[in-house]
């Protein structure tokens, strides 16, 4: 059994809680739809900007170098996290390209934190950029992520 993920003790005092199935529906299982799980377990939030963030657990199903996070599972949270915040700002999208810098080794059952920012908005083309954090100095990946508008 897996110790429980702290998330308190990354939220920051100014994170309102930010209920993601309310504005896009259920359809988020792979990623955050199992709070409980043990590969992935997400809580989301909207900063003091009002920008989206959320607190990634990976869990140890998640494992890819020993220890450590599967580059692709860092990517599949970044592709839901950078593309719900292009949502949350008002945009109906899907996700065209996720470019993704590798920075650092996540190790297994940590939480994470992911920042994003919604950086242009061009006709269809949604730019969120995003960084995948300890909550301090240490990055673990940052990411470009081009969204495209189907609505
Ligand atoms: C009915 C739905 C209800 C949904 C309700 C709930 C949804 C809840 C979501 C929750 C938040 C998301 C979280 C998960 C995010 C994913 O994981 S989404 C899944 C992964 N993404 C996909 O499967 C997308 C698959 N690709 C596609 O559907 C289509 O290729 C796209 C992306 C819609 C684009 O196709 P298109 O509509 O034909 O657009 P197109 O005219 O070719 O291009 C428009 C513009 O975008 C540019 N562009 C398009 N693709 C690219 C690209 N890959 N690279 C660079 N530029 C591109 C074009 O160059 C063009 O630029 P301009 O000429 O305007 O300057």
């Amino acid at each position: 059994m897996a110790p429980l993920p702290d998330f308190e003790a990354l939220r920051k005092t100014d994170w309102t809680p930010f209920d993601a199935p309310s504005l896009v529906g259920k359809s988020l299982r792979f990623v955050s739809g199992d709070p409980q799980g043990k590969r992935f377990r997400l809580r989301y939030f909207r900063d003091g900007k009002n920008d989206l963030v959320a607190l990634a657990w990976f869990g140890e199903e998640t494992e890819g170098p020993p220890g450590h996070a599967h580059g692709g599972s860092m990517a599949a949270v970044l592709d839901e996290v950078l593309g719900l915040a292009a949502w949350a700002a008002g945009h109906p999208i899907v996700v065209g390209n996720l470019n993704i810098h590798f920075r650092k080794l996540l190790p297994l059952e940590s939480v994470a934190q992911v920042d994003t920012e919604v950086v242009s908005v061009k006709g269809r083309k949604v730019l969120v950029r995003g960084r995948l954090t300890d909550g301090k100095e240490g990055l673990y990946a940052e990411a470009d992520c081009l969204c495209i508008r189907i609505l």
